[in-house]
């Protein structure tokens, strides 16, 4: 039998440590390397357990994640970083197995996997294919806003939240921020995509724990191939076909809002954001105005679910070879 592959989660009292670390609870297969609680910023400790481990998921912030890549001697320990770190580093594989098989092959074959950011995963899902078919141009002005839960920004927003003062004012309505237009996805969003020109992209947070979703607007008329939204429909359900956790949903339009097909997946006339919640999945929307030639792309995923700790479990699965849904 082959031995119990070894695994060891840094960052395991945060908010995406700990969920990964309850999805570990379900395997048998696996040994976890459990550090004290009291000992869990300590660096000698960390670096004795990394260097036993044949699979590391850091869950720290960026620089933290940095240096203890720096601890890493053993030539056979795995990393999967969540951070933002190493998402466009060289030698780093990106984390989002459905964009392609060779994104696939590589991720099985790496030994440093970067996790993708909540908001790139849903943007790049959205957008790989029609720049990859050629049917956006790389230079295509892309717009997007998100919508996202609060737990998105961690313990520290997740307290600012919580934090029941009736005076709170986080909870008094959806917040945009990252106003700057320089939000730290937008390098990832850029390198996985072939885009060369930056999307607009303004991120709203939310007063509801998690679920998030992009939306992005499209004009036909500023595409390669002049494509009407139900063929636009077409290339991501041929581009997905056979994946797992990509769902592309029916096509939505005024004529099909009126059947119960439509009706049954939307909830009153609106997208339920929250659909994917404790789920690893992805699903895409095209919706689609032929006569204004315009369609919209929205895709919502479980920010904590496929935008991050479902999204390392898939990776993990993939990496030590076990097949890529098992216990997802
Ligand atoms: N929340 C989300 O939706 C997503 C988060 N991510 C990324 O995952 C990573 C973790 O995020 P999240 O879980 O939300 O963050 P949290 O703030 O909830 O948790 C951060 C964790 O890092 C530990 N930590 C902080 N600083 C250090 C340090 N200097 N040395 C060692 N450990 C440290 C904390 O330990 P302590 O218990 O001591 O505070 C805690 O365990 C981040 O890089 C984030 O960007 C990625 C995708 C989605
Ligand atoms: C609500 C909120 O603050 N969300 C975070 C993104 C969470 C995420 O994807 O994380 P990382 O890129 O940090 O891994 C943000 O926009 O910065």
């Amino acid at each position: 039998m082959n031995a119990k592959k070894k695994i060891f989660v840094d960052g395991m009292s945060g908010t995406t440590g700990l969920e990964i670390h309850e999805r570990l609870s379900k395997y048998t297969n696996i040994e976890l390397i459990k550090i004290d609680y009291d000992k869990r910023r300590d660096l000698d400790e960390r670096k004795r357990c990394i260097n036993e481990a044949d699979i590391v998921f850091l869950c720290l912030p960026d620089d933290a994640a940095k240096e203890v890549v720096s601890l890493v001697e053993n030539p056979n320990t795995k990393i999967i970083d969540t951070s933002t770190a190493h998402r466009t580093a060289q030698g780093w594989t990106y984390g989002l197995p459905e964009l392609s098989y060779a994104h696939k092959e590589a991720i099985k074959g790496s030994k440093r996997v970067s996790n993708p950011g909540c908001h790139a995963t849903a943007f790049i899902l959205s957008v790989y294919p029609l720049v990859q078919h050629n049917i956006m141009s790389p230079d295509y002005p892309v717009t997007c806003h998100s919508i996202t839960g609060y737990s998105g920004g961690g313990k520290s927003l997740i307290e600012k939240y919580e934090d029941n003062n009736k005076d709170n004012p986080y909870t008094k309505a959806p917040r945009p921020y990252s106003l700057g237009l320089n939000h730290k996805h937008l390098k990832e969003m850029m390198m996985h995509t072939g885009l060369t020109q930056s999307p607009v992209f303004l991120p709203i947070v939310a007063g509801y724990y998690k679920g998030l979703a992009t939306t992005i607007p499209v004009h036909t008329r500023l595409l390669n191939k002049k494509l009407n939204g139900k063929e636009l429909h077409g290339v991501y359900k041929e581009h997905y076909k056979g994946q797992k956790f990509i769902k592309v949903m029916p096509y939505i339009d005024e004529e099909s809002l009126k059947s119960d097909e439509i009706n049954k997946i939307i909830f009153d006339g609106g997208l339920d954001i929250t659909a994917c919640n404790n789920t690893n999945r992805a699903e895409i929307f095209v919706l689609g105005n032929d006569e204004r030639g315009i369609a919209m792309i929205i895709t919502r995923i479980d920010n904590l679910g496929k935008g991050a700790s479902g999204a390392a479990i898939q990776n993990m699965n993939l990496m030590l070879g076990f097949e890529e849904d098992f216990n997802l």
